[in-house]
């Protein structure tokens, strides 16, 4: 497995503090729960924090025989201690505006004090303490290496929140929520390292420093409803307000309030001492609420969900690393590098390329060819090379795997002395826009090199196809007239996730060998139509998707039949009332927009089955209209009835074709895009929907048509529409 350097910290990281973070996390879901069990208690007062604390002291006296003090908890209730008529003492939660006792004080649960004692020091005391302080600025770090990674995959700060390619499950989950709670998480930890530090005495004093502001006494009482100090400041800037202990007038109301202290006058009212809250208590404080939460709930909210958040990160982050490390070979070489005619270099992350590198290494091993596999990383002199082949995956936007970020420069520094023959097998996903990018651009710069002369030309593999590299060794072995044989191990597939689908209806093959299979699920299960099917033949084990199209509550499925095609072939062999196994994955973002007012829908080929579906499931009347491009009239047959269908209940309005083998002249959905410029600009300006489905090179080619009209007519770039989500596309 290679790996770049943050993804490395960021999973040494977690690997080393796991254990502490576990802990740390469940015991953090328990003590979110405080603070909202706290806040949903009747003690809170509307509009309390506006009353002025002679208003509130007023009531109170006129109330009580006597107040000793009135403050604030950490759930910004107001508490009085009070002395009754009975001269009795009594504490509790206080209405300010009537005096009125709410209810007695909350008392910490055995619960959350079980659990705030792990939380703070794993009962370790000191030791338990500072290593919470430890694995806090660990998960820090955590954070910070996942932001970057994130920035990394996304390709920068502008598209930090753009749609994130599903490769799977945990990887997917992992990125998505790890967007939105990440800033939290950094919250959550500075958090707790400052409030670690604090424990630890490690910060600057916060002792309060009372400066005297008056030395006058013996002045007049005038009682303290006629104190300015306490008309001045509302409950909002209280924390505790202390009554004087005697009627000394040395003893004083001590006012507590956010940013300073007070000594004040018994009998005057003056302010008699001063004292300014320090930076670092003003600091510890919204630590605290931050941390805990404590005295708002939708804070605690937050907190509680980031902790659950976490838990999913750990479950997922390990899970991607196993699944990794499955993948992952270990490159034991048989002959030096100047040993070897056959030199492999692989540019890989996470270790899928690799494996394929191998598989071709231990062909040639096999066939007693001497043969060294390396990193691209390691470019070097090779003696003896005739053949460099390079395999190489793609990352980043368009970018080089880590392990092979520095092989540009070594190639123009390290000159071969014989001349070497070599190919390019590019690793990629159609997924991504710059599909193998990074292998073009290796093929380039090999084709600049003096000594280098091209053996086949450069090979695109999409999604890890066994079928595309078995392609490229039987054009290899051509080439180089051996009879290489690969043995590709099977993925293993998770059986227990496939569902039971009874085959409703197969049609023949068209003239393009395309059919239309109709297929009905065993067991109620939810999908719509833009969803995909997933297929596992029994041949490679290799994962096929094809778009849904729900029709009556059935999964439609349009097909083409490919030469080569395991899963196609396997399909189109299918019987009435024979049973396939398949799984239904949710493509949330292909859904029908019943939020749009106008839908505009693209296909070309058999990517017109999903919109077969939308087409008929139209029942909002929303106006939508078709685009679809196929070679002839006889390819549109297949579709035609559920089409006729849709129009004669209203939910299509209009629907344009276009044939490429129909005249002499070619014409092409875009071609026909084009002449309805009109039409695209009102349902984009409209806040309309554009859904485009079919294969890649119909997508590029439609986005160019769709970015000329905006740019001319609208005089904006097709991106701004798209960021608005306004472009759905599901291609391959
Ligand atoms: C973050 C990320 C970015 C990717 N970017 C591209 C890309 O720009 N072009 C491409 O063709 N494939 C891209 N891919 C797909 C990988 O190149 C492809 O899955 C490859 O088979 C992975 O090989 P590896 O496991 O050896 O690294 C990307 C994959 C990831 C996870």
């Amino acid at each position: 497995m290679t790996i770049s350097i943050w993804r490395y910290s960021h999973l040494i990281l977690a690997v080393s503090s796991a254990l502490f973070i576990f802990i740390a996390t469940v015991t953090g879901i328990i003590l979110a729960l405080e603070p909202i069990s706290n806040q949903i208690q009747p003690f809170a007062v509307d509009n309390a924090n506006d009353l002025s604390l002679a208003e509130a002291l007023e009531i109170l006296h006129n109330e009580y025989e006597g107040v000793i003090t009135l403050e604030k908890d950490e759930n910004d209730f107001v508490i009085a201690s009070i002395i009754t008529a009975e001269g009795k003492n009594d504490m509790f939660y206080v209405n300010p505006f009537t005096g009125e006792k709410l209810g007695e004080l909350i008392k910490k649960k055995p619960i959350f004090e079980f659990a705030t004692n792990l939380h703070r020091s794993l009962f370790l005391k000191s030791t338990g303490r500072f290593l919470v302080g430890l694995f806090s600025f660990f998960l820090f770090l955590i954070a910070i290496t996942g932001i970057k990674l994130i920035l990394k995959r996304q390709g920068g700060f502008k598209r930090f929140f753009a749609k994130v390619v599903k490769e799977n499950f945990e990887q997917y989950f992992h990125i998505v929520i790890g967007r939105y709670t990440l800033i939290p998480i950094v919250i959550i930890t500075l958090t707790g390292v400052f409030l670690s530090l604090e424990k630890f005495n490690l910060l600057p004093s916060d002792k309060l420093v009372h400066k005297n502001i008056e030395n006058t006494s013996h002045a007049e009482s005038i009682g303290i409803n006629g104190f300015h100090v306490f008309q001045s400041y509302t409950l909002n800037e209280l924390k505790s307000l202390e009554f004087p202990f005697s009627e000394d007038e040395e003893d004083y109301f001590i006012l507590n309030l956010k940013d300073k202290e007070l000594y004040i006058n018994q009998y005057t009212g003056r302010v008699m001492s001063k004292a300014d809250i320090s930076l670092v208590s003003i600091v510890s404080t919204w630590s605290m609420v931050l941390h805990t939460g404590q005295g708002t709930f939708v804070w605690a909210m937050v907190l509680l969900l980031s902790c659950i958040a976490i838990l999913f990160f750990m479950y997922s982050g390990f899970t991607m690393t196993i699944k990794r490390k499955k993948e992952s070979v270990k490159i034991k070489n048989k002959y030096t590098k100047d040993e070897a005619e056959f030199i492999l270099l692989v540019g890989s992350e996470t270790g899928h390329t690799q494996r394929f590198a191998k598989q071709f290494f231990d062909a040639l091993i096999t066939a007693n060819h001497t043969v060294y596999l390396d990193q691209l990383n390691k470019y070097s002199t090779y003696k003896i090379a005739k053949h460099l082949i390079v395999f190489t995956a793609t990352y980043g936007e368009g970018e080089a795997p880590s392990n092979a970020k520095n092989f540009e420069g070594l190639l123009k520094m390290i000159r071969q002395k014989q001349t070497v023959k070599y190919s390019v097998v590019g690793f990629g996903s159609l997924m991504y826009p710059d599909f193998c990018k990074y292998a073009i651009v290796v093929d380039a710069l090999l084709q600049k090199q003096k000594n280098f002369i091209p053996n086949l030309p450069l090979f695109k593999i999409n999604n890890q196809s066994h079928d595309a590299f078995k392609t490229w060794i039987q054009q290899w072995n051509e080439s180089t007239s051996q009879d290489l044989k690969i043995q590709l191990t099977k993925p293993t597939v998770n059986k227990k996730r496939l569902k039971n689908f009874e085959v409703l209806n197969i049609t023949d093959c068209n003239v393009d060998d395309t059919f239309l299979l109709q297929l009905k699920s065993l067991k109620k299960q939810k999908f719509k139509s833009g969803d995909l099917l997933a297929f596992y033949p029994e041949e490679d084990h290799i994962e096929r998707l094809y778009s849904i199209g729900r029709v009556e509550d059935t999964i439609l499925l349009s097909i083409k039949k490919h030469k080569f095609g395991v899963c196609s072939k396997q399909l189109s062999t299918q019987k009435q009332h024979n049973m396939i196994k398949a799984r239904i994955k949710r493509n949330l973002d292909f859904h029908f927009p019943i939020y749009a007012k106008e839908v505009i829908m693209i296909a070309n080929g058999t990517g017109i089955a999903p919109f077969l579906g939308m087409m008929n499931e139209n029942t909002l009347d929303i106006k939508t209209h078709l685009f679809w491009g196929g070679r002839t009239q006889q390819s549109f047959q297949l579709y035609s009835k559920l089409i006729d269908k849709a129009f004669k209940k209203g939910y299509l309005s209009s629907f344009n074709l276009a044939y490429s083998r129909e005249e002499d002249e070619k014409v092409y959905v875009q071609d026909v895009l084009m002449e309805k410029e009109k039409l695209i600009c009102n349902v984009l300006q409209n806040k309309g929907v554009i859904m485009i489905c079919g294969s890649i090179a119909m997508q590029n080619s439609v986005l160019e048509a769709l970015n000329i009209i905006t740019e001319s007519k609208l005089q904006h770039p097709l991106s701004v529409f798209e960021n608005n989500e306004q472009i759905k596309m599901d291609c391959y």
